[in-house]
């Protein structure tokens, strides 16, 4: 039987479901296991999965690490494959999505979304359950998937594995159409490499060194990395560099094995702006580049992409890719605006586009009492003052070591504390309080301020020389009334919502607003018009009721069509089924019956 018989295949699901075995070599061997898995689970292959109800699984930290290491590489490859009707999306472990690119507009993929489990005993045979299953590369097309919904689905999915080569999720592309799938694989499968690498990066303790017999390929998916503790030992190496040291990639790694295994001389011999040919204990030479030694500039810069995370401004995203070059350089960044323009969000794109897996320490100086800021940021020893912890605690300067510092709201910073801070960052040490002891620090500094601070240093509220310390390259975050993104900023928050379509009118109405508090302010707003709506259904100029309406009389009818007009569609594209029309758009089943007989 072939597999695109789609009749023969639902015969042959029916029997399946009442226990039958699968006909020989109607799917890969793996893939029929798969199927038997998913009939265990208790699935039928006529259950519907894709929309409907789901529980938002919530994401930690590692998983948080995965989302931001897997965000450039997918978001690249969303420019080659990407389009209406398909989504690209990483998950973890459990198979719980924690990044995912979607087409603006809502589409039969839509609900592929962050913290949906998509497992095989949720929705059956799909490339990534096998992928998880398995740790192999997966393509499952057509009929392969288990699930009858899904026999229109294209899906490629590729392993994605820890420094420790233990597999830590899965990356997939999922849409309905034709893709060139040996195309799509490969390119999966370097960006698991460039996610695999930026995975390194978390690894703050530890020396990482790049290595490839051509020099043209570091700072490139292709590098080998190996990393070792401050005391040399091997902490941990990829593939590549496993086939380069001749370490067996099979066999458990020998808890001996040091630099000196591998290498002819010691670390220091290894530099860190360009790969330097050295000499490896076989006789043989490769070229070695350091990653991370205190102070450099890091080679994981060279895989960095521009950052969507700050939206598609023209200007800013100019600003952006000018800062996140002076930003690897280790150029202190000082970043001003309005307050809720997103400059957090751009330090936080910044430290995503060189480091994601390395801390990111944010301080907001107005917001800590300031009897309390010295020990919050500098750390104290045990007994120093009366509630100090046993044992004393690192300070949040230290604890961004090998990652980055956000000194938010800077202008606040007390005038007797900014003399000392400015010792840490010249001498790069940090001692903690009621102690001597000093620690390195080796930290990238991002200051961001609404505040004037040439005013504060005339005022001889700010120091200058702080000042010039921190000021290594000035970045003006426009205000949302000053930006050409504004419709990509209101789908976006929209989408974070859970919210329908925009209906032009109510559109309109957000661009024409004054928008004082910025992003934030139009944050709050659509959430409250997602609440007023309803999850999922059109949102209209009367779900913002705090906006200035404009004068002229509204077309209610036109308004109450568009609404009536988004509900069919989403009516039809569950085949005329009210009930799981209303699940798809998380409102009850009058609502829906209600909403179309146009109230
Ligand atoms: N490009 C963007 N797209 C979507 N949301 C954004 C964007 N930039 C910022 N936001 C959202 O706007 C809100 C404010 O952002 P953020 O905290 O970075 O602003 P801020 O300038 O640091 O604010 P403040 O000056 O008050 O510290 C956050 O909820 C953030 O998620």
């Amino acid at each position: 039987m072939n597999i695109r018989d789609m009749h023969g295949l639902d015969e042959v699901r029916r029997r399946f479901l009442d226990g039958h075995s699968l006909p020989a070599d109607l799917l890969p061997p793996a893939v029929a296991s798969s199927w038997e898995r998913s009939r265990k689970a208790g699935l039928s292959p006529w259950d519907k999965r894709l929309s409907g109800r789901w529980r938002a699984h919530e994401l930690s930290s590692s998983d948080s690490r995965l989302a931001a290491c897997a965000q450039p590489e997918l978001d690249r490859l969303w420019g080659i494959f990407g389009g209406q009707d398909w989504a690209l999306f990483c998950v973890n472990l459990e198979g719980v999505i924690v990044y995912a690119k979607h087409a603006s507009q809502p589409d039969t993929v839509d609900s592929l979304k962050v913290g949906k489990r998509v497992n095989e005993v949720d929705i059956g045979t799909t490339a990534p359950s096998c992928t998880l299953h398995e740790q192999q590369p997966f393509i499952v097309c057509g009929g392969m998937h288990y699930l009858k919904e899904f026999e229109n689905f294209f899906c490629v999915s590729v392993p994605v594995f820890g420094v420790r080569g233990e597999l830590v999720g899965a990356i997939d592309i999922t849409g309905i159409g034709q893709r060139n799938a040996t195309a799509v694989l490969e390119q999966l499968k370097i960006a698991s490499m460039a996610i695999e690498s930026r995975l390194y990066s978390g690894l703050v303790d530890c020396q990482i060194v790049a290595l490839q017999f051509d020099a043209r390929l570091i700072g490139t998916p292709f590098q080998g990395l190996v990393a070792f503790d401050q005391n040399g030992r091997f902490c941990a190496a990829n593939k590549v560099a496993k086939k380069i040291l001749g370490i067996d990639a099979s066999a458990p790694v020998e808890s001996s094995l040091d630099w000196d295994s591998f290498f002819e001389r010691g670390p220091q011999s290894i530099v860190v702006n360009s790969p330097s040919l050295i000499a490896l204990n076989d006789g043989s030479s490769v070229y070695a580049q350091s990653l991370s030694l205190p102070g450099g500039a890091q080679p994981a810069a060279r895989l960095r992409h521009t950052s969507p995370g700050v939206g598609h401004d023209p200007a800013l995203n100019q600003q952006f890719n000018m800062a996140s070059k002076a930003f690897a350089a280790s150029i202190p960044v000082i970043l001003q605006g309005e307050t809720g323009t997103g400059k957090e969000v751009f330090a936080r794109a910044l430290h995503d586009s060189l480091n994601p897996g390395a801390p990111f320490i944010a301080i907001n100086c107005s917001a800590i009492p300031e009897n309390l800021i010295e020990s919050e940021l500098f750390g104290y020893v045990e007994g120093t003052f009366t509630g100090a912890r046993r044992g004393g605690a690192k300070g949040r300067i230290e604890e961004a070591h090998g990652g980055t510092l956000l000194l938010d709201e800077i202008g606040d910073m007390p005038f007797n504390l900014q003399t000392r801070l400015l010792r840490v960052l010249q001498e790069r040490e940090v001692t903690r309080l009621g102690s001597s002891e000093r620690h390195p620090v080796d930290v990238r500094v991002i200051s961001a301020t609404h505040c004037d601070i040439h005013k504060l240093i005339e005022e001889h509220r700010f120091r200058e020389d702080l000042f010039y310390r921190l000021n290594g390259m000035q970045v003006r975050i426009p205000a949302l009334r000053q930006r050409q993104d504004m419709e990509d900023i209101i789908t976006k928050l929209t989408q974070r919502y859970q919210g329908g379509a925009i209906h032009p009118a109510a559109l309109e109405l957000l661009k024409n607003q004054e928008w004082r508090g910025n992003i934030r302010q139009l944050e709050q707003v659509i959430r409250l018009a997602v609440a007023l709506a309803g999850a999922g259904l059109v949102i209209l100029p009367e779900h913002f009721p705090g906006l200035e309406q404009p004068d002229e009389k509204r077309d209610e009818k036109s308004l109450k069509e568009f609404e009536r007009k988004k509900i069919q569609d989403a009516l039809d594209a569950n085949g005329g089924n009210v009930k799981a029309t209303a699940q798809q758009l998380g409102v009850a089943r009058g609502t829906i019956y209600r909403k179309l007989k146009m109230e």
